[in-house]
């Protein structure tokens, strides 16, 4: 039996349409229940920030994951393919007419990534001070609450509508398919497999 951790929310329709395809079935969780059995696997519907956190404890054996999510949280989990789907960025975002300069002693960074930008900043040398958020990120340099912002860039057009930009790209995101350490050791052989049932229903080799 392997047990898979599958996202609700942005990412949960590209998700489940992909395993859809492999199983040649409908995934069909019910209004309101979080496990489906399907030949001898276990999906479990859980949301986006919670999979690492099911992976890792291995609660689940596998798990589809936004690779920012997985960065952010910072667990020791194998990386097993990415998706393609999901795909946006982790960028640093100002005001409009402002230039991205770092002269000030320190700067307020207002963010949902606490992790991302701390690791960030420090590898620069660039003293912040980081707030953090957990929505709405874009308000926060409008009513001065921060100088800059780092957060999840797609279209582009949250932070264009609220008269910022994106200044400089942190990390590119997608969706990735991930496994605990000790389930990849002792169910390589079915998680291997998987792998390349899952890269073969994206168009991959
Ligand atoms: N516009 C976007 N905003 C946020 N995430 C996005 C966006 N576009 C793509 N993504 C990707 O989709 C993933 C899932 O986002 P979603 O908003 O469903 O969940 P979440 O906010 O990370 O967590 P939770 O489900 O626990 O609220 C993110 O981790 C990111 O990789
Ligand atoms: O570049 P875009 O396509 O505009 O997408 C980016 C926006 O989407 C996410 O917000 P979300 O909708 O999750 O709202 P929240 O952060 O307020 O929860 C993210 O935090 C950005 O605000």
């Amino acid at each position: 039996m392997l047990t898979i951790a599958l996202p609700k929310g942005r990412i949960g329709d590209d998700s489940l349409a992909l395993f859809e395809k492999i199983f040649a079935k409908e995934f069909r969780f019910g209004e309101r229940k979080l496990i489906l059995e399907i030949d001898d696997f276990r999906f479990l519907r859980v949301r986006n920030q919670d999979v690492p956190t099911y992976v890792y404890h291995q609660a689940a054996d596998l798990g589809v994951v936004g690779l920012d999510v997985l960065e952010e949280k910072g667990l020791d989990l194998v990386r097993l393919l990415d998706l393609g789907f999901g795909a946006c960025s982790v960028s640093i975002g100002i005001k409009e007419d402002e230039e991205l300069t770092f002269n000030k002693p320190s700067y307020r960074v207002a963010t949902k990534m606490e992790n991302i930008t701390r690791e960030f900043f420090s590898k620069k040398a660039i003293p912040v001070e980081i707030i953090k958020l957990y929505g709405s990120i874009e308000l926060a340099p409008l009513v001065g609450l921060a100088d800059m912002i780092v957060d999840i860039v797609e279209t582009g057009e949250t932070m264009k509508q609220n008269g910022l930009k994106p200044a400089l790209t942190i990390m590119q995101s997608s969706a990735y398919f991930i496994a605990n350490k000790n389930s990849f050791y002792d169910k390589k052989e079915k998680i291997l497999a998987l792998r390349q049932q899952l890269q073969e229903a994206l168009g991959g080799a």
